[in-house]
């Protein structure tokens, strides 16, 4: 009787979902979070792969790691716009190379349905920052009008307005664990911005996705570490209007790690004022006392990759000099969760108005 109440009141969902781009490495992820949500247990998500280069298949035969003893075994369909109108689908997760999505996007919107985005494609407002990613538009008067709706999906920043958004350009990995460090200090105008911030940021290597190149490659990445993009990265664009600084402020520094999964970002700061570890430390944690997925760790305990590999957390934690005024605060996630699935299924959760965490703890 209660579970009938349960799905007849919608409380276990019938929210039609679907995922383009599952065979990828934040679609798999996506794929497991979706399928293990509890308010998704009576409607199953939808998983869809590149149509015309791919026969029906099923999610366990591109990703063998999701096989259960018992349970079924979901198809993977060719993406077609038509199965997913016909599905009533409400939310189109979209786990593709950024010139793909700023071509669906809008394709998704006019039917309908809104999207949660991965990529890059709809992250930046500025055209200048936006440039970076060399996107050409169909029609370049919807596109700015639908760039100018979009949200930025970083929940812990915009969860009111991703609650009734159509279109949520997901924050990139590296810039997930720079925001979330900078921005309760920023917020506060504690930080003596004229001194520069340094992020020095080192991810794990499915960071590039699953397409091998040279920078990727075994040989390369193996038993290594290498900075890239050193004033090129295109998530600068995302730390500068999210935090609200410019590029003569903040300097991001990319390096790839030789590990399959994992991000830690350095950050260096000065204060203005001198200030106490404890002052630091109730900062951040008032900060973040309603966000379930940013973990404060005691100074000096810093948070490592270890932590967090396979959460949905955002660890952070710092140490402040004996002066009072230099501080390095330390940032850790997982990329491929925190970074890209597991933020997008935050998001999913705000937009059908469910518990930001549901599914993520
Ligand atoms: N990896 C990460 O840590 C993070 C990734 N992101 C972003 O998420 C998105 C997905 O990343 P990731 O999973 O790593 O990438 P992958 O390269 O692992 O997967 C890309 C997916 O897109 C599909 N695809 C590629 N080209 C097309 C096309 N022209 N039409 C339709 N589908 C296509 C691929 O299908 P097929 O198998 O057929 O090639 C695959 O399913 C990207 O925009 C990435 O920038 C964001 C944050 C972190
Ligand atoms: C290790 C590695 O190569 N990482 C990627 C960032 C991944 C990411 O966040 O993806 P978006 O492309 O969606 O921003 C890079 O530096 O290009």
């Amino acid at each position: 009787m209660e579970l009938t109440r349960k799905i007849v009141d919608g409380e276990y969902g019938s929210v039609p979902i679907a995922v383009a781009g599952v065979s990828g490495y934040a679609g798999a992820e996506l794929a497991r979070l979706l399928l293990h949500h509890p308010r998704l247990k009576f409607s199953r998500p939808v998983f869809y792969g590149r149509a015309g280069e791919m026969q029906s298949t099923s999610l366990t035969d591109l990703h063998p790691q999701l096989a259960t003893h018992d349970g079924p075994i979901d198809p993977v369909h060719p993406f077609d716009w038509d199965d997913l109108v016909e599905r009533g689908t409400n939310i189109l997760f979209l786990a593709l190379p950024h010139e793909q999505s700023r071509k669906w996007a809008p394709e998704a919107l006019a039917r309908g349905i809104r999207v949660v985005d991965l990529s890059g494609a709809w992250r930046l407002q500025q055209d200048d920052l936006r440039a970076v990613y060399k996107l050409e538009d169909v029609d370049p008067v919807l596109a700015r009008e639908l760039q100018a709706e979009a949200i930025f999906g970083a929940p812990e920043l915009h969860r009111n307005k991703i609650a009734t958004a159509r279109l949520v350009a997901n924050p990139g990995c590296y810039s997930t664990s720079i925001i979330l460090a900078l921005a309760p200090l920023l917020q506060a105008g504690i930080v003596d911005i004229d001194h520069g911030i340094i992020c020095d940021a080192k991810s794990g290597v499915s960071g590039a996705g699953k397409a091998a190149t040279a920078k990727t490659h075994f040989m390369y990445a193996a038993d290594n570490l290498s900075a890239y993009n050193v004033f090129g990265h295109r998530h600068t664009g995302e730390l500068l209007e999210q935090l609200h600084l410019d590029a003569s402020q903040i300097q991001f520094t990319p390096h790839l790690l030789p590990i399959p999964r994992g991000i830690l970002s350095t950050i260096y700061l000065r204060l203005k004022e001198v200030t106490t570890p404890d002052a630091v430390a109730v900062l951040l944690r008032d900060f973040y006392k309603d966000s379930p997925l940013v973990r404060i760790h005691a100074t000096p305990a810093l948070p490592q990759i270890q932590h967090v590999v396979r959460t949905n957390f955002c660890d952070l934690g710092f140490e402040l000099a004996k002066d009072g005024k230099r501080l390095v605060l330390v940032s850790c996630l997982d990329n491929l969760l925190k970074g890209a699935a597991g933020q997008a299924v935050q998001n999913m959760n705000l937009m059908c108005g469910w518990p930001e965490a549901e599914g993520l703890l």
